[in-house]
């Protein structure tokens, strides 16, 4: 199915997606500026992106049911253009209220995008190649973190606030234009899965949510994805810098390591969920597994971490991006296209209630126990971090309990219908016998190769 016509497709919509994440990205790198301009404390600062994530995690199910409807061009297109309005609001903004409005409208066009990009692979893409591209796909939108990271504060810093968001919204306008002039729902001649009268929008919803795949998908991106989005997006700097004592510029270079880490990890995850399928709730299991160890290791280490210490922490936590993807793989597999988009959207809910909530109880546990004097005056202080940080156990156990329970319902349901899980010392054997066949094909094949 998939030709150049498919790679097009895919790259434009992709392009719309990094373009998001740029826009999703840029307040916080102005948060000097926007102190400055809007005359605002740092509370009023956060409250700007607590309610643009708010705003994008709250329009998560009614996009995935448009994008059931209306299809994914139009959305990801009104997605650019709410995002251009949203930015173009925010340069002219001078009051806090104004600021506000432009973020509210960032975040729901930046809502539109992600899960109407998703929502084009299996129609263009077969197989094995759709959870690779999946990756792929959060992969290269991560990179609109560094449009605004270098670029777009290049323009801040030497033509100011207004220049720098409106050649943000530039990009938008740019994706827009791309995405009505190149982006089409499916290939030309197929047909799309049949859209459901209105009427049966809620019974569609609840199907989707009673289907356990669904919700096995949604506590996926649960746990595995708000341990790096806490640390990237909120606590991970002052953690390192105040209460660990790092230098300000090798804790930028642990999140360059975040960064790069992800972009390792995301393809060889994707092709691992494609040759094990049955396996990809195990992996997940694996990698929270990995991230609560990592982080007990430096929440218990006496005295300041090690850096080594802090960039295996980095490390094990940037490989939640890419293994929350594994989320959109569970729904895409356990629902039909009619309701994809809905699907999508409940999983991706998941990661950003577990982010919002744990960036909150953070915050609140650091300034109780500054309050009730325990930080010694220092509300940063490395003792009291590690109490607060260690609230992530507990968001985290809740994911766990919550992946484990949906799975026992997937795994009885695919018994109900005849498929048997083989237990995992044979799958691994199996896997071993393939490898080691493929090896000897790859051996038999040389000489032919010379010779040929
Ligand atoms: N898991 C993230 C995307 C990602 C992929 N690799 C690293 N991060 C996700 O769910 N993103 C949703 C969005 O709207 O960006």
């Amino acid at each position: 199915m998939n030709g150049r016509r498919a790679w097009l497709v895919w790259g434009v919509s992709v392009l719309a997606y990094l373009a998001a994440v740029t826009q999703r990205t840029t307040f916080g790198v102005a948060g000097l500026e926007a102190t400055a301009r809007f005359d605002a404390t740092a509370s009023i600062l956060s409250v700007f992106t607590v309610v643009q994530l708010l705003v994008y995690a709250g329009l998560q199910i009614p996009v995935g049911v448009l994008v059931d409807r209306f299809g994914p061009r139009l959305l990801i297109a009104g997605g650019a253009g709410l995002m251009m309005a949203g930015q173009l609001q925010l340069a002219t903004a001078d009051s806090v209220a104004g600021g506000i409005l432009g973020r509210s409208l960032v975040g729901a066009g930046d809502a539109l995008t992600f899960i109407s990009v998703l929502r084009l692979l299996p129609a263009w893409f077969t197989g094995r190649q759709i959870p690779i591209l999946t990756q792929w796909t959060g992969i290269v939108g991560q990179l609109g973190q560094i449009a605004s990271a270098i670029p777009f504060a290049f323009v801040l810093h030497r033509f100011g606030w207004s220049p720098a968001f409106v050649s943000a919204a530039s990009l938008s306008v740019l994706a827009l234009v791309l995405t009505l002039l190149l982006v089409r729902n499916r290939p030309p001649g197929t047909a799309g899965p049949q859209v459901l009268p209105l009427r049966q929008t809620a019974t569609s919803l609840a199907q989707a949510w009673r289907q356990p795949g669904t919700r096995l998908g949604m506590w996926t991106h649960f746990t595995i994805q708000f341990p790096g989005t806490v640390f990237v997006m909120m606590w991970g700097f002052p953690y390192l810098v105040s209460a660990e004592g790092v230098d300000s510029s090798w804790a930028s270079a642990l999140m360059t390591l975040f960064v790069v880490v992800a972009v390792i990890c995301g393809p060889w995850l994707g092709s691992w969920v494609g040759r094990h399928p049955l396996r990809r709730s195990t992996m997940v299991l694996l990698i929270a597994g990995a991230m609560a160890c990592a982080w007990l290791a430096v929440l218990l280490y006496p005295g300041p971490a090690p850096l080594w210490l802090l960039a295996l922490l980095v490390a094990v936590l940037a490989i939640g991006g890419p293994g929350s993807m594994i989320g959109f793989d569970f729904a895409r597999t356990y629902n039909p296209g009619n309701r994809l988009g809905t699907a999508t959207g409940i999983v991706n809910i998941g990661g950003f209630i577990a982010s919002l909530v744990s960036m909150y109880l953070i915050g609140v546990v650091l300034d109780v126990l500054n309050a009730a004097g325990f930080s010694g005056g220092d509300l940063y202080a490395l003792d009291s971090f590690r109490i607060a940080l260690a609230v992530q156990f507990v968001v985290m156990g809740f994911g766990v309990a919550g992946i484990l329970s949906t799975r026992a319902k997937v795994r009885a349901r695919m018994a109900d219908d005849g498929v048997r899980l083989p237990p995992l010392r044979q799958a691994l054997a199996r896997e071993r016998l393939r490898k080691q066949a493929a090896r000897r094909g790859t051996e038999q094949s040389s000489p032919g190769n010379e010779t040929g």
